[in-house]
């Protein structure tokens, strides 16, 4: 798989909650070696749009698929395996366990199931060598024996990504991965997703701006379900739609 390969296609995506259209009509690709950015108010959609590509959600009209595969109405589980990686806004990590203990149960996790060919080399591995690199890559080496329920915030933001990554995924859908970092932390994060993104297509829902900015190649701005503009980050700095619904005039 070379670089401008589209690994997500999500068409026409619409999901309704009762009379609300949380999302509306919404198609994006993700790209291998590419971040995909999508922001939005709260309330946008954001979240809800991940939980579509995810499963986590079955959307009440249109599809995704996972490189050319219609995966549409398959479970998490499924979608998982299949090369799709997801991290939540609210943790997975089971607090009293060490870091490596977390990463080397998430990469377990899938240990069970026949890889894809969509999943990385490391797939193949054994578990504990999918769940060395998932550490080595998201940083978080030196920390192995520390206590997760003991490590900073932004560290146990760093885990989250190390348990996606421990399941060797080819997309990576990250929600909110800087809530609450502080400035340092989060330059560590925007850093770590620098160096993931060549080898993954990757969604990013972000509400820090100087981070969505400076590591996007695509943004989608969504307002109240509905895209109201998608392009390369200097075409949104100067969309006047989006300054006036969204972004302000800081950037
Ligand atoms: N399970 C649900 N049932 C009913 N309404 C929902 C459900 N999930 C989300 N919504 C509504 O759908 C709309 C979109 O919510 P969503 O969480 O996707 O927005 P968001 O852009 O992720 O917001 P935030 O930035 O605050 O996380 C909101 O009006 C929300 O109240």
């Amino acid at each position: 798989m070379s670089d401008g390969t589209v690994l997500v296609q999500a068409r026409q995506l619409t999901k309704r909650f009762g009379g609300l259209a949380a999302v509306h009509d919404v198609s994006l690709e993700l790209w291998l070696g590419r971040i995909h950015a999508v922001i939005g108010p709260n309330g946008a959609g954001k979240s809800t749009l991940t939980n579509l590509l995810s499963g986590d959600l079955p959307p009440t009209t249109g599809s995704v698929s996972l490189a050319g595969t219609e995966i549409t109405g398959r479970t998490p589980e499924a979608i998982s395996r299949a090369g799709l990686g997801r991290s939540y806004q609210k943790t997975n990590i089971f607090l009293p366990f060490t870091v490596w203990e977390n990463v080397r149960l998430a990469a377990q996790s899938r240990a069970q199931h026949p890889a894809s060919w969509l999943r990385r080399a490391t797939a193949f591995a054994g578990t504990n060598e999918r769940a060395e690199r998932a550490l080595e890559l998201a940083g978080l080496a030196p920390r192995r024996d520390a206590i997760a329920g003991t490590i900073s915030h932004g560290e146990q933001r760093q885990l989250e990504i190390a348990m996606t990554l421990a399941t060797a995924p080819r997309v990576l859908l990250l929600d909110e991965p800087l809530a609450g970092m502080g400035t340092a932390e989060a330059e560590r994060m925007v850093d770590l997703l620098q160096r993931l993104k060549d080898a993954h297509a990757m969604l990013l829902v972000e509400h820090d701006m100087d981070a969505v900015f400076a590591l996007a190649d695509r943004l989608t701005v969504m307002v109240d379900g509905k895209v109201i503009a998608s392009g390369t980050p200097p075409e949104i700095r100067h969309d006047a739609g989006v300054r006036a619904a969204y972004l302000g005039e800081e950037h």
